[in-house]
This record gives structure tokens, C-alpha cells and sequence, in this order.
């Protein structure tokens, strides 16, 4: 009897690199998935080795990077510049890109071409702000293979239409629309929903009522399909003047418990942990981050 040595079991199997029919599978299974925003090629490493699942080239670059006190100067040509950054830099994760201000609302013609622009960039999808009037646009691009992220709720490219970064569908007739426009995405083919600043009743209705669609949640509670936080923000490293930091932020390279003068968590710690409490449901805590 010749005795083979059995290979050992290995320690860590290599997670596949995420794609969109394995982001359905793990949300059905009830997965909670982690994103955050990106937009280096050294960050997109680090946070892909901590386990974030999906990373966002967010338009909130104009902010973080660039010191603009919104998003809308942000071009189409500086969103392609930051996601082939993060494209070289990532493995596992998603990559999504925002459609930034200006370069897909007059027609989905234009949409497509400004996706395009994004996808040759190396997103795996693009990211659109706005109501149902946008489902058309969705439609367009999904039939012609650009998976599609819409997002509700606060939508910050209206900033100067909605007169600040407030809460969204706080009344009845409010929460009906943002409901009827997450229908007529789901059925235009959105495959996620990011969710911005709603009440967390109200995300979570539009989570069950919509299995089609992967929310993910911004300062929308913790009913949810997954979260998203800018970066710079849980690093800690936002605030000040120019940036008062909002209450659904959590600061993960603080430990809990610990007093503020504490050593802080390394980056890719901080980055795990926020992974592992999207994952376990301990972010966001309702009763601190909902509204
Ligand atoms: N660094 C950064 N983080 C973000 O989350 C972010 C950006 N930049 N830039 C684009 C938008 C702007 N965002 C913001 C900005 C401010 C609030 C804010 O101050 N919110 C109040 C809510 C007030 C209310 O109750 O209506 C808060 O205290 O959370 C929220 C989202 C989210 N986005
Ligand atoms: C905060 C997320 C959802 C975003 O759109 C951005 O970072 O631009
Ligand atoms: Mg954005």
C-alpha cells in the first residue's frame, strides 16, 4: 500500500475575487457586504487584504481629496484617473465608480458614453444619483452590460436643490416616493441601491421589499443588505472647519472601551474591524449612527 502524504489543509484558502453572481449568492444567503470608498492604488491593496468586499470610487474624492467643499466639481476625466488607480491596486473586491455631476443626466446617451469611459477605467460598475426619472437611464445601460448602482435618499449632487446634507423620506409622502423610485430602479435592472440618509424603518422596508436589490446603507440603519462609509472618515481623519463629521461615521481606528488617549488601530485594523462589524451587524448600532 503506497501512502501518498496528504496535502495539508490550507490555512487560509484564497477568497475568490468578487463578481456580481457572487455578490447575489452571499446577499441571499444574508451576507451583510462591507464597501468602502477608494480612490488610490496603495489604499485599494490595504483594503482589499483587511476584507472589504466592495469598493467605491465615490465622487466624494472632490471632498476628501481635493478639499472642494462639494462633489460637483468632480470630472468624468478624474473619476477614470482614481479607478485605474484602484483597478492596479485591488484583487478580490468590486469596483464601483460614481457617474460624477454633470456627465449622464441629459440622456442615456450620454450616460453610456460616461460609463464607458468609467468601465475602460476598470469599474465593474457605475453609480448614479437620482430618482425614478433616471430608471430610463438605468434601463439603457444595463441592457448594454453596464451593471448599474443606483442611490437615494440624500443624493449630494443636489445639494444646492435640497439647501444642505439633510435627512430624506422623513414624512409619509417622502418615504412613499423614495419607495416607488426604488421600484422603478429594481425594475429598470439596478443591481444595488445605496441608501443616504433615511430613516432606518425606511431602508429596511425598502430592503424587504425589494430582494432584487442590494441596498447599502449610509446613515440608513441596519436593515440593510450592506454599508458604505467614506474612508477618510472611519480612519478618524475628517473633521474640523470644513467638515463637521456626520453622526452615522464610527471612528474604527478607536477600540471601544478604550480611553481617547489610547494607541489607535494600524489602517488595516481598523479596516478589519469595520469588515468584521458590517459582517457581524454590530455596525451600524441603530441607537448611535440611525436617524
Ligand atoms: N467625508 C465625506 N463623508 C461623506 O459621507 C460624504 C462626503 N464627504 N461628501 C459627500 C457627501 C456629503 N455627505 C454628508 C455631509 C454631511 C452630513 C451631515 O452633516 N448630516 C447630519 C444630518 C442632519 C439631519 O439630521 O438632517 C448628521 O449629523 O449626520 C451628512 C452627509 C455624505 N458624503
Ligand atoms: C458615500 C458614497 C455613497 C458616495 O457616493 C461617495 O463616496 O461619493
Ligand atoms: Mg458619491
Amino acid at each position: 500500500m503506497s501512502v501518498h502524504p496528504q496535502p495539508a489543509p490550507e490555512a487560509s484558502a484564497p477568497r475568490p475575487a468578487w463578481n456580481l453572481p457572487r455578490l447575489r449568492e452571499a446577499a441571499a444567503r444574508g451576507e451583510k457586504l462591507a464597501m468602502l470608498t477608494c480612490y488610490d492604488a496603495t489604499f485599494a491593496r490595504v483594503l482589499d487584504e483587511a476584507g472589504a468586499d466592495i469598493l467605491l470610487v465615490g465622487d466624494s474624492l472632490g471632498n476628501v481629496i481635493q478639499g472642494e467643499s462639494s462633489t460637483l466639481p468632480v470630472t468624468l476625466e478624474q473619476m477614470a484617473y482614481h479607478t485605474r488607480a484602484v483597478a492596479q491596486g485591488k484583487r478580490q473586491a468590486f469596483l464601483i465608480t460614481d457617474l460624477p455631476f454633470g456627465t449622464y443626466e441629459s440622456s442615456p446617451q450620454q450616460a453610456l458614453a460616461s460609463a464607458v469611459a468609467l468601465m475602460r477605467a476598470g469599474a465593474q460598475m457605475v453609480k448614479l444619483e437620482g430618482g425614478g426619472y433616471t430608471a430610463e437611464t438605468v434601463r439603457f445601460l444595463v441592457e448594454r452590460g453596464i451593471p448599474v448602482c443606483a442611490h437615494l435618499g440624500l443624493t449630494p449632487q443636489r445639494v444646492h436643490a435640497i439647501g444642505g446634507y439633510r435627512v430624506q423620506g422623513r414624512d409619509d409622502a417622502a418615504a412613499q416616493v423614495l419607495l416607488d423610485d426604488a421600484t422603478a430602479l429594481a425594475q429598470a435592472g439596478a443591481a444595488f441601491l445605496v441608501l443616504e440618509l433615511v430613516p432606518s424603518a425606511l431602508a429596511r422596508r425598502i430592503t424587504q421589499q425589494l430582494p432584487q436589490l442590494m441596498t447599502i446603507g449610509i446613515g440608513a440603519g441596519a436593515g440593510t443588505t450592506g454599508q458604505v462609509l467614506v474612508m477618510h472618515d472611519m480612519l478618524g481623519l475628517t473633521g474640523g472647519a470644513h467638515a463637521k463629521r456626520p453622526r452615522f461615521v464610527r471612528d474604527f481606528t478607536r477600540v471601544p472601551g478604550t480611553p481617547p488617549e489610547a494607541p489607535g488601530l494600524s489602517v488595516p485594523q481598523a479596516v478589519a474591524a469595520y469588515v468584521k462589524a458590517v459582517k457581524d451587524g454590530s455596525f451600524p448600532d441603530e441607537a448611535v449612527h440611525g436617524y
